[in-house]
């Protein structure tokens, strides 16, 4: 039995947190702070200076979700009373396009590594481009994290709004994936046979860091919750880990073969959106939780097991069904959001990392 009105929060966190292609209407108070202290710390370039200037949607989808697999969740731990606020994003249009227009840059170079996926434009390291990059890609990653934030303290007041109870910012965990960071690696170099120390840039697609003793997320699906993980700094990882269990089938394919009912049956219990819209993130069309945090468990140990409470996602109402539907304790219709460009133009822009 649910002590606090769970309604009640679903409906503050879905009035104020902008999901799919929406963005605040009006930029959030410390947005315009917060960009220019993303740029006094990581440099953007000319190019993306010009895009601060002039793109005045940067500053107003700082604090929005997304939508896919980006997640707003109200979780609980496993045999304790604490809930936890999680939730799931990046760096939403400003990233998608950055890396667009230096995957074009490195394509016009027309040098491309070829392998199994087909061919990857790539910018060496120490050229202006790649430098370029850099700059611009820690930019992004700078404001992803600046983006989660904003929308944790949204939704950290709106919890505290409705329980009277404050949560503890010094145990929040912060964890990156699909990013690319420059560290210092310990690695076997089969040329020589010796092992080499040296400050390389790893990108983790898929995966994030798992260092001794660093703090990680991995999340299941909108139905089975989540872990907090520590790490173990295992070298033959690169010290990282699975960053989700990841899908089982595509989003096509999950819209076809997984009933509605069965989807609706997979998130009984749990206060959140069954529209068919957001079929293609059921349950079922993720791998098993509990086998992925076995297959590494030699890459992190598990701290807490957490389960959803409420669930927020961001998708497109098709047709006149307007309100977010529970999927099992009624219904709830969220604020009205301004929309600024044509759903097909957004779509394109959209990215699901
Ligand atoms: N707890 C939840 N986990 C979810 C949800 N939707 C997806 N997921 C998991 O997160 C990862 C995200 O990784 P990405 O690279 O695909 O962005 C994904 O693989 C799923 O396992 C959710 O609503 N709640
Ligand atoms: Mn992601």
């Amino acid at each position: 039995m649910y002590v606090y009105p769970v309604f009640k929060l679903q409906g503050l966190i879905k009035d104020r947190i902008p999901t799919s292609f929406e963005s605040h209407s009006q930029q959030l108070s410390w947005a315009k702070g917060t960009l220019q202290d993303i740029s006094r710390e990581h440099h953007p370039t000319d190019y993306l200076a010009a895009r601060l200037d002039r793109e005045t949607k940067i500053a107003k989808q700082l604090g929005t979700l997304g939508g896919g697999n980006h997640f707003i969740e109200v979780v609980y731990s496993e045999g304790s009373e604490q809930v936890w606020c999680m939730l799931h994003s990046g760096s939403r249009n400003v990233g998608n396009t950055t890396a667009s227009f230096y995957d074009q840059v490195a394509g016009n170079r027309g040098v491309a590594l070829r392998g199994h996926a087909g061919s990857l434009n790539y910018l060496e390291i120490d050229s202006a481009d790649g430098q370029d990059y850099l700059k611009d890609m820690q930019w992004c990653q700078a404001y992803a994290r600046e983006n989660r934030r904003s929308m944790l303290d949204l939704m950290v007041s709106s919890v505290e709004e409705v329980t009277g109870k404050r949560a503890d910012m010094s145990r929040a965990v912060n964890a990156h994936h699909n990013f690319c960071q420059c560290e210092k690696c310990r690695f076997y170099d089969h040329k020589t046979g010796a092992v080499k120390e040296k400050d390389l840039w790893v990108t983790r697609k898929g995966a994030t860091s798992a260092r001794a003793g660093q703090y990680g997320i991995i999340p299941g699906s909108m139905g089975v919750g989540s872990y907090i993980v520590k790490g173990r700094g295992a070298r033959g990882s690169w010290q990282s880990c699975s960053h989700g269990a990841g899908r089982t089938m595509s989003r096509t394919r999950a819209k076809k073969i997984i009933p509605q009912e069965d989807f609706e049956a997979s998130m009984r219990g749990i206060i959140c959106d069954t529209d068919p819209a957001v079929r293609d993130e059921a349950p079922q069309a993720y791998k098993d939780l509990g086998q992925v945090l076995k297959n590494q468990a030699d890459l992190v140990e598990v701290e807490h097991r957490l389960l959803p409470l409420v669930n927020v996602k961001g998708f497109e109402e098709k047709g006149s069904f307007s309100g977010g539907r529970s999927s099992s304790r009624g219904s709830f219709s969220p604020g009205g959001r301004k929309r600024s460009k044509s759903k097909k133009k957004q779509r394109k822009a959209s990215r699901r990392t």
